[in-house]
């Protein structure tokens, strides 16, 4: 080693960092001082604990505004509409004042989801909730938009997820996955009291694998990913696919860094999904399976006449007004 450089000063020694993100001295925009066991709503934290601060805000550069730009909805093209219609009608209807922890999904439809909470009359809620992500995207969008960011750990209990899906059926199962993060996206639908789904009128089916033809997603320890993939061609899988990057040589890694298969079964199998899951996820492995069985309580899909159809677990189908919103969203405003 040159004797001209000096070593690098202990993080603790350096003054520069004393008073950065992640010290015990920072104050750091938003809520992170506060601890949750005590908020202001004086609502305990369930685990008791302070927050980490390292969880509350993240990234480089990432300045969270608590304002969100939003696209006037005329600029958006039917699909878009129809997504940004059914995640305003999902918030309007399922997320009180009272729910102090929110889930958020992962995919296309759940920016609209978090946009509607950053408007009137959600946002004044804001600053006494917490936003769970269910992976790297939602935790980008819950920071960005300044909102207090947890995780699962601090809040095993969580009063509404909403997220997206990529099939539901007629009693509301659903395919999951297509965005590689349906472990963590199951475990928020299970947190929550309300599991509600945000699509549009393309994931309204009624047997699983009619539209959605990828297949089941499923994810899986990279070590074991060719045994287990071996067991699904004897359980029946027509067409296990192991799932690759785009723009990287190799398979698709998750957010929790394990690898994805997505499995084509018959239609007989998929009439039945919860015992396919329960054959899947036997298989020795396998970490979590992308069919949401029983979960949803309700599932709301935006139609490209601008109309929004909720479904409910018990099979009722409503119109719902997904209007409240769209003053902001046509105005284009910032919120
Ligand atoms: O399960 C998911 C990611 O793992 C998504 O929720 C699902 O793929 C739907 O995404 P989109 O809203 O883009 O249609």
């Amino acid at each position: 080693m040159s004797s001209q450089l000096r070593p690098l000063a202990p993080l603790a020694e350096n003054p520069k960092l004393k008073s950065g993100p992640g010290s015990s001295n920072s104050t750091a925009p938003g809520q992170n001082s506060r601890r949750a066991s005590h908020s202001s709503s004086g609502r305990p934290d369930p685990l008791g604990t302070e927050v980490h601060l390292s969880a509350s805000r993240i990234g480089p550069g990432v300045i969270p505004t608590g304002r969100m730009d939003v696209v006037p909805h005329e600029e958006l093209s039917p699909e878009e509409k129809a997504k940004r219609l059914a995640a305003y009608a999902a918030v309007d209807e399922h997320v009180k004042d009272f729910h102090k922890v929110l889930g958020i999904g992962s995919g296309s439809t759940v920016p609209y989801v978090v946009e509607r909470l950053c408007q009137p009359p959600h946002c004044y809620a804001n600053s006494d909730r917490w936003y769970v992500p269910t992976g790297f995207q939602s935790k980008e969008l819950i920071v960005k938009a300044g909102l207090n960011l947890g995780d699962v750990d601090q809040f095993p209990t969580i009063d509404v997820t909403i997220d997206g899906a990529d099939e539901v059926d007629d009693e509301l199962n659903a395919i999951k996955g297509g965005g590689a993060c349906q472990l963590r996206e199951k475990v928020l639908a299970e947190a929550a009291t309300h599991f509600i789904i945000v699509a549009d009128s393309r994931k309204d089916s009624h047997v699983l694998g009619q539209t959605w033809k990828q297949g089941v997603p499923i994810e899986v320890a990279p070590f074991a990913w060719a045994k287990v993939f071996v067991n699904l061609q004897k359980m029946g899988c027509e067409k296990p696919t192991l799932r690759m990057g785009k723009m990287k040589a190799g398979p698709v890694v998750t957010d929790n860094g394990n690898f994805v298969i997505d499995a084509v079964f018959s239609e007989p199998y998929m009439r039945d999904p919860a015992e396919l899951l329960h054959r899947i996820k036997m298989l020795t492995g396998v970490l979590e399976v992308g069919l949401f069985v029983g979960m949803a309580e309700a599932a709301y899909f935006g139609y490209p006449d601008g109309t929004v159809m909720a479904r409910w677990q018990d099979g009722r189908r409503e119109q719902v007004d997904a209007t409240k919103g769209l003053e902001i969203a046509e105005s284009g405003k910032r919120v």
